[in-house]
């Protein structure tokens, strides 16, 4: 019998403040997080971005200690999944593969390679799928792949998303009900889903799937909790000036309180770990629009972190998909609408415009146009839809 590894994905977040700017550079350099038609324009916005919004995001993580805890936590679940798996009699090696901050992706799959591992999971810690997400991971994957034909060897196969996986929603539904029990009158409040949101045209255009699998993933929990309470969904987090998936977390939350609700519970449901959105956009931001509008009985839902059902939850994801049939990296990587923006597409639109020729130039223009759009709010870009 050879090696298992269990590789977990997860996005990163800066550990210290100084890392803020270079976390945001890294994030804005992915083309999945920001889709722009030319990818010589990617790094001089990534970079342009990240500075503009390094000041505003510091002091959101100042407001939580000063960095993020999703490492910690990330490596708390590791440890405590190695332990489940052990104790059922299956000795594997975690690895850790986040993708815009340590410990990147890159660095696990050379430990992997490294350590020999000849059956490998890849589960993303992202319940829901998206292509900014579990997507954007899944493909850097692929491209090391692609890169070094010497990791064919290892027999792997891949999680696309478990927001249905029973532990999870068991999990789930045990936090929330403990939480409503918390409250003098728990039939009176309302459970406020509050997904991290993503632009309307990663669904419209390039077929997402990550709204469908939200809105199942809400429903399922509401049936395994099991009780009468009134549900909301609503996204948050929006960045930039495009339409984001709606009702916005703030405008729902107006809308109860308009409506009279004083109980609210919010769940964080696309994320399975503290971390920014929930310390501080959730704890602080949302609670504060909500008291000013009046409900005055405001709760969160904890994040899973490594609640023993939800560990189990991940022990159970990973003996079934090694006893199930194998999932290749091209099998989640590909959506079912490509669009034009989408990186193949992308490369060949570049080269028929004979890019070394042209790259001067037209970051030239890219970056003129970015200023004006920077500074009207309705520039170039915004009008052919870029941003
Ligand atoms: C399922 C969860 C997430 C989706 C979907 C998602 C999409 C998405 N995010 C941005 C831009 C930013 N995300 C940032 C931080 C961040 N994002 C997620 C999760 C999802 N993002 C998490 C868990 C975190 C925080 C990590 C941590 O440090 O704790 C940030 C940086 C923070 C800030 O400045 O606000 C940005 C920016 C886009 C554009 C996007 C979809 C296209
Ligand atoms: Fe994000
Ligand atoms: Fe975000």
């Amino acid at each position: 019998m050879g090696r298992t590894g269990v590789l977990l994905l997860n996005l990163g977040g800066p550990e210290q403040i100084e890392d803020v700017r270079p976390f945001l550079f890294n994030l804005f350099s992915d083309p999945e997080i920001i889709r722009l038609p030319f990818p010589w324009m990617q790094k001089p916005l990534a970079w342009l971005i990240s500075s503009l919004r390094s000041k505003r995001s510091q002091e959101n993580y100042l407001a939580i200690g000063g960095g993020s805890p999703l490492r910690q936590v990330t490596e708390a679940q590791a440890t405590a999944l190695e332990t489940n798996l052990k104790e059922k009699g299956e000795p594997v090696g975690i690895y850790i593969g986040m993708r815009y901050w340590h410990p990147f992706t890159e660095e696990a799959v050379a430990k992997i390679k490294r350590d020999r591992i000849d059956e490998l999971v890849i589960l993303p810690l992202y319940p829901q799928f998206s292509i900014s997400t579990s997507g954007s991971s899944f493909r850097l994957l692929e491209k090391l792949w692609q890169e070094d034909p010497s990791l064919n060897r290892i027999n792997y196969t891949v999680i696309r998303s478990w927001y249905e996986q029973p532990g999870y929603l068991q999990a789930m539904a045990q936090l929330i009900a403990q939480e409503l029990d918390k409250f003098a009158h728990p039939d009176e409040v309302t459970i406020f889903f509050s997904a991290h949101g993503v632009p309307v045209s990663y669904v419209e255009e390039a077929g997402d799937p990550y709204q469908k699998e939200i809105e199942e993933c809400t429903d399922l929990i509401m049936q395994t909790l099991n009780r009468p309470n009134p549900h909301v969904l609503a996204y948050q987090s929006r960045v930039g000036p495009v339409e984001w998936l709606k009702p916005y977390t703030e405008d729902a939350i107006q809308e109860l309180a308009n409506e009279g609700v004083q109980n609210l519970l919010v769940v964080p449901i696309s994320f399975v770990s503290e971390h920014i959105e929930t310390l501080q956009e959730i704890d602080i931001e949302y609670r504060e629009i909500a008291e000013e509008a009046g409900i005055h009985n405001f709760r969160r839902v904890p994040a899973l972190n490594t609640h023993p059902v939800f560990i189990e939850a991940l022990a159970d994801l990973v003996l079934n998909a090694l006893n199930s049939p194998k999932v290749q990296l091209p099998q989640v990587t590909q959506m079912k609408k490509q669009v034009k923006m989408y990186p193949q597409e992308r490369w060949e639109w570049g080269m028929t415009t004979s890019a070394e020729v042209w790259n001067g130039r037209l970051a030239m223009l890219g970056l003129i146009a970015l200023l004006i759009e920077l500074i009207s709010g309705h520039g170039p870009l915004h009008l052919v839809g870029l941003l």
